[in-house]
């Protein structure tokens, strides 16, 4: 599929720029060198300790925190990014050369995700710069809607219209309910037919707006059996045939699909990831793009130049090899002021720049190209598939379906399929409904070895990792304006649920075959790059030090013992040190990106909120899963509802305020904090008993170093102090507090009775 676009007189499509790195390494070398003293300090001074459990435990924590520290400092060493010039592809290549790319967009839960949101998605998408006739949007509706379906035949409509009004005055952000906000009214001096032609087209959307809204509102009535919403007659969303239907081809616009694939009550759909692989095979049949582009239903295309960005990139390298999939970061809009939840992953930047010095990005999930090859199982060195490929062998990786059978061979041989040539999609629907069956992976090495990896509720990074485990290199690109914007969950619960998600398909990949130290020995996983991949598979696991760390400074108070050095002594020196030079340097990096001090206390709070409640259950519910107790599940995160117009979202001037709910994710903090303020209380207590009259070496005597983690702690989980007595949403449940009351009660009276001093 390579284009020799390469001349050797011509300027490149991309560039690697490569940054200066020096200042954050020193910083981090010296954080480094802390840590260890910390650690040898330690060691020689365990035989003069009276109090050894929590010199021990903290020991153990150190030494964890030291390794993450090493896994963090391994990815971010050298940073480079990578910068495209579609402009000089435009004038090098022509535009039947672009190869063409099948669109795929999932949604799950008409309630979850509201329709106008996807249908928004797609809007932007059909919009994009790139010859119509190569593209084809493939629609997976996981909740087979008849509401889904009647949007995006509505949509369809309004497309005709939109697409060409976008591209003939080049507006640059193409999703309806983004453009059409209150400050993009047209100016005076733009050309009357363009005002009339904006008025004409806003209330086209307002039309369409409505017209979801009430669908979405009245319940699906079976009528009239001719009609060909017939089919969603009494679907049960778990248990139904597959319905496929061409809504659009042979038009100016691209090819529009919606896909509902086939579900049984007996077998396991596999969430995502399975939804992917129909997407996949139906447009294996149907169109077989040798490019593929997944977009989640809360994303949408904010820059209509990103596909000629990332061909940039996908025909910009001699070697394919160099590039399995681009990666186009997320991006997101309406953010909630200074980052709240901590949801918006500002912090990740330095975490890309670094995987972008070694084998590449991560794959993200969403806004990804990737070559159908390389899904298909191909690796980069893997030359001998070309020619003949024996039929019975594509049998057993594909499945049963002559039609998917021979588009595979295609792709596989590398040989570049005529659009020309193509029959048209609605004459394939029943070939496209046979591969969209639930049995019809059985006995194939779909999900095991071809297409998205089942076995983790974070499909993506699993998936990834099995594609860089072969060899393959990944690309970041990332245009400017940001090309794709999403919603970040909006409120606390939704937040931790998503992370807890994420923590615990972390955690399955971890356990699975597809660990990064076995990749690298028996496949071609860069070493670097196993180690990055350890780096997000700890999340879970990093829990646990955590939460165990975060109750030493109580357990010491409660018990008087000690698990800093004392205050009197010059090693105090060590985690102060480390502390301070922590904080500034993280303050540091965030500032660089322009970011408020506000949102960096709020990221470095719900850092350590994060990995003791979400990633916590995350690593616990693997834990029950693997003792045979419970299944993991793919929760689908609640998007933002439009407001009235259908245009930007609700105001809700509470949005910033933390809301919670019967979830026993808050559990383990309201415990931490309980435990703590206990701790406190008791050392206030102390301070009391003081004799003045000695103050500075009593005083010195204290555990002042543990005080002080007990207050920062505290000021950590603030927000779950506030949940105690707020009222409404923003009080924790009852039964929270009395469970977790329950647990720190346990807690501190065991410490108590085993007390060393009594
Ligand atoms: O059974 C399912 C469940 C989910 N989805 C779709 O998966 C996407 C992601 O779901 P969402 O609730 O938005 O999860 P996020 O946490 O926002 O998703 C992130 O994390 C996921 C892995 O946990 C990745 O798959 C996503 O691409 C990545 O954006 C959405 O389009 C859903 O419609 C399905 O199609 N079928
Ligand atoms: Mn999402």
């Amino acid at each position: 599929m390579t284009i020799n676009v390469q001349d050797s007189k011509s300027l490149p499509l991309q560039e690697k720029i490569v940054h200066n790195n020096k200042m954050a390494r020193a910083m981090e070398l010296i954080i480094l060198s802390f840590l260890v003293s910390m650690l040898v300090y330690r060691i020689i001074s365990f035989k003069h300790q009276n109090h050894n459990f929590p010199w021990f435990l903290a020991f153990l924590c150190e030494s964890w925190f030291t390794f993450i520290w090493i896994l963090s400092m391994n990815i971010k060493w050298n940073q480079s990014y990578t910068i495209t010039y579609p402009e000089r592809l435009l004038e090098r290549v022509n535009e039947f050369e672009f190869p063409a790319v099948d669109i795929f967009v999932t949604t799950a839960d008409p309630i979850l995700e509201p329709c106008i949101i996807t249908m928004n998605t797609v809007l932007s998408l059909l919009a994009i710069e790139y010859p119509t006739n190569k593209l084809a949007l493939y629609l997976s509706d996981d909740a087979c809607s008849p509401h889904t379906y009647y949007s995006l035949v509505e949509t369809t409509k309004f497309a005709k219209l939109w697409v060409p009004f976008c591209k003939k005055y080049n507006i640059q952000v193409r999703a309806p309910f983004r453009y059409f906000t209150s400050n993009s009214t047209p100016l005076e001096d733009d050309c009357l037919e363009f005002q009339h032609q904006w008025k004409k087209m806003k209330n086209l959307y307002g039309d369409l707006y409505k017209k979801i809204e009430v669908a979405a509102q009245r319940p699906f009535t079976c009528d009239d059996p001719k009609s060909e919403f017939a089919v969603f007659c009494d679907v049960n969303r778990s248990d139904h045939q597959a319905i496929i239907k061409v809504i659009s081809e042979n038009t100016d616009l691209p090819i529009v699909i919606y896909i509902s694939r086939e579900k049984n009550l007996k077998h396991h759909h596999q969430y995502k990831a399975g939804a992917m692989n129909v997407l996949t095979r139906v447009s294996g049949v149907m169109t077989n793009a040798p490019l593929m582009l997944n977009v989640d239903c809360d994303m949408y295309a904010n820059n209509p130049q990103v596909f000629l960005h990332a061909m940039c990139i996908l025909l910009g390298y001699k070697n394919d090899q160099d590039c399995g999939f681009v990666q186009i970061p997320q991006a997101f809009h309406d953010g909630l002021k200074d980052d709240p939840f901590g949801n918006q992953l500002a912090n990740y930047y330095y975490i890309t720049n670094g995987l972008g010095a070694l084998q590449g990005i991560f794959y993200m999930g969403s806004n990804c190209f990737h070559r159908r090859k390389v899904i298909y199982g191909l690796s980069p060195n893997d030359k001998t598939k070309s020619g003949n490929i024996r039929n019975e062998d594509l049998h057993k990786v594909f499945g049963k379906s002559f039609e998917l059978r021979e588009s595979a061979a295609e792709i596989l041989s590398g040989s570049n399929p005529k659009i020309e040539n193509r029959t048209s999609p609605s004459t394939l629907i029943n070939a496209s409904i046979d591969v969209a069956g639930y049995s019809y992976e059985y006995g194939t090495d779909w999900g095991k070895k071809v297409g998205w990896l089942y076995g983790s509720t974070s499909e993506d990074v699993l998936t990834g990792i099995n594609i860089h485990g072969k060899g393959w290199k990944s690309v970041m690109c990332s245009p400017e304006p940001p090309a794709f914007l999403g919603c970040a969950p909006s409120t606390f619960p939704s937040s931790l649920i998503q992370q807890k998600r994420w923590a615990n398909g972390l955690t399955e990949i971890l356990l699975s075959d597809k660990n990064p130290l076995l990749l690298t020995m028996k496949g071609n996983l860069w070493f670097r790059q196993a180690l990055a991949y350890y780096w997000i598979f700890l999340w879970g696991v990093r829990s646990i030090p955590e939460i165990c760390y975060a109750f030493l400074p109580a357990y010491c108070i409660i018990t008087g013992t000690h698990f800093l050095p004392k205050l009197s002594e010059m090693v105090f020196i060590i985690p102060v040190g480390i502390f301070f030079i922590y904080n500034v340097y993280v303050l540091w990096e965030l500032k660089r990106l322009g970011v408020s001090l506000r949102m960096w206390w709020n990221l470095q709070r719900m850092g350590r909120v994060i990995a003791m409640t979400s990633w916590f259950y995350g690593f616990l519910s693997v834990m029950l899963k693997l003792m045979g107790l419970s299944k993991s599940v793919f929760e689908v995160t609640q998007k933002e509802h439009m407001s009235n117009d259908g245009v930007g979202y609700h105001n809700d001037k509470n949005v910033n305020r933390f809301t919670f709910d019967k979830s026993p994710v808050f559990v383990p903090g309201v415990v931490i904090l309980l435990v703590n303020m206990t701790a406190l209380v008791n050392s206030l207590l102390k301070l009391l008993k003081v004799d003045y009259s000695e103050i500075w070496m009593e005083v010195l005597g204290l555990e002042l170093g543990e005080m002080f983690c007990s207050i920062w702690l505290l000021l950590c989980f603030w927000e779950f102090l506030k949940g105690l007595f707020g009222n409404g949403k923003h009080r924790i449940p009852s039964s929270s507090i009395w469970k977790s009351g329950v647990i720190a009660l346990v807690l501190v009276c065991s410490w108590k009775r085993s007390s060393p001093l009594l």
